[in-house]
């Protein structure tokens, strides 16, 4: 059996080995700390077009079993990938599709919508599921996703009585803090109706209904008459697709009054022209993950939002700050499996496993990024009315 696999996996130094269906170990270094135990046959001959989507995939799909801690299960995978292939990128420019209502919508129940225990059992106690913000790098998780909603709001420069849109609210952790500590007034869509119903639960039990209210609606039904002091969009714009890209800014613009400030943060791509630099990493994420998702660069989001009418007045790279994240709530789901398998199905944990341990490592190697950019709608004359400088951001920010 040896003898038949790719002459390359003869000589590499992984601590890694093979364990075939019929009992057979195959070392490919010493002191494996991960196994990779095949139990479809067929895969052998796929191990020279190996990549991450085929080894994710044929672990969700049971084909292989994976042995050793997550981490170094998708250090070892990679490394497996490009000891075959080289640093080739195998993938052609994934596609753009185009993006309806109805379609969204059900990307969005598929990865929203399967169970709030499970995403509460790893997330912060706010439900809070976008990069959060480590001041110090000492923080626990809630502290630093209270950290990142204070410093959006301060970089939206929130006051009492303004009126916020909270475009993808998710389970409303934005909106409630954003109403109860900087006293504005928030409006927020989201497309799950899980997240939905949890949210508006969470608003009662604080009684917070007369400032916040939350709706199940498409971004493409907002208001457009420029009724809203504040915009923010948060780990939202992943899901817009290229093609509205466009649509999406220009309805963000018309929301805002002029002179109003719109936070975007979201992932970005590493090139230019979106395509994925990560061994197949990206084709598993849009089979299993987040279908119909695409990630632009910064280029083309900045692009898109200076064309709508807004002007850019700030932009953060929080990079790091998303691998603390992801490890964190990777860490919290795998120290907690049995109960995470009493609440989603064996194959859901398996994909979701893989993602938030494959993200962690994909952010870690600049696969990809987090940029916040902040823009103001000008004045008709052209004017803006924002700080001279960023100084009030930081003041007395740790608390
Ligand atoms: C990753 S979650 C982020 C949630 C929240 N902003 C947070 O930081 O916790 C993405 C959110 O975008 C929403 N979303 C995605 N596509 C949408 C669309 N077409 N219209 C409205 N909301 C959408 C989802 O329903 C979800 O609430």
């Amino acid at each position: 059996m040896f003898r038949q696999l790719p002459a390359k996996l003869h000589n590499l130094h992984l601590p890694l080995q093979l364990r075939l269906w019929d009992g057979c170990q195959i070392p490919l270094g010493p002191d494996p700390v991960v196994t990779l135990n095949i139990k479809d046959p067929s895969l052998i001959a796929q191990l020279d077009q190996l990549s991450l989507n085929l080894l994710g995939s044929s672990y969700v799909e049971g084909r292989l079993e994976i042995e050793g801690s997550i981490n170094d299960v998708i250090r070892l995978a990679d490394d497996l990938c490009q000891a075959l292939l080289g640093d080739r990128e195998n993938e052609d420019l994934p596609l753009h599709e185009a993006h309806d209502k109805a379609t969204d919508a059900s990307a969005i129940a598929y990865h929203y919508d399967i169970s709030n225990d499970f995403y509460r059992l790893w997330l912060d106690r706010d439900m809070v599921y976008s990069c959060a913000y480590f001041e110090t790098g000492k923080e626990d998780l809630d502290q630093a996703q209270q950290a990142k909603l204070h410093y959006l709001c301060r970089k939206l420069r929130l006051q009492p009585g303004e009126s916020l849109l909270d475009v993808g609210c998710g389970w409303g952790g934005l909106a409630r803090f954003a109403a109860r500590e900087y006293g504005v007034k928030v409006f927020g869509i989201t497309l799950s109706q899980a997240q939905l119903t949890l949210a508006q639960q969470r608003i009662a039990e604080e009684n917070l209904q007369d400032r916040v209210n939350l709706k199940l609606m498409d971004y493409r039904d907002l208001p457009q008459d420029g009724r809203f002091d504040k915009v923010v969009s948060v780990g939202m714009f992943e899901h817009v697709g290229y093609a509205n890209l466009p649509l999406y800014c220009k309805i963000l613009f018309n929301a805002v009054r002029p002179g109003g400030l719109v936070m975007n943060h979201g992932i970005t791509t590493l090139h230019t022209d979106g395509h994925p630099a990560n061994r197949g990493a990206g084709q598993f994420i849009g089979r299993y993950v987040f279908p119909h998702g695409e990630l632009p660069h910064l280029a083309l989001i900045s692009a898109k939002l200076s064309e709508a009418g807004l002007e850019i007045i700030d932009v953060e790279s929080l990079r790091r700050h998303y691998v603390r994240t992801l490890e964190s709530w990777s860490a919290r789901l795998e120290t907690q499996l049995d109960k995470a398998q009493s609440l989603v199905t064996e194959q859901t944990l398996r994909i979701w496993r893989l993602y938030l341990a494959g993200c962690a490592y994909g952010f870690r190697r600049n696969w990809i990024n987090l940029h916040q950019i902040l823009a103001v709608k000008p004045f008709a004359d052209g004017s803006i009315d924002v700080p001279w400088t960023r100084a009030d951001l930081y003041r007395d920010l740790l608390r």
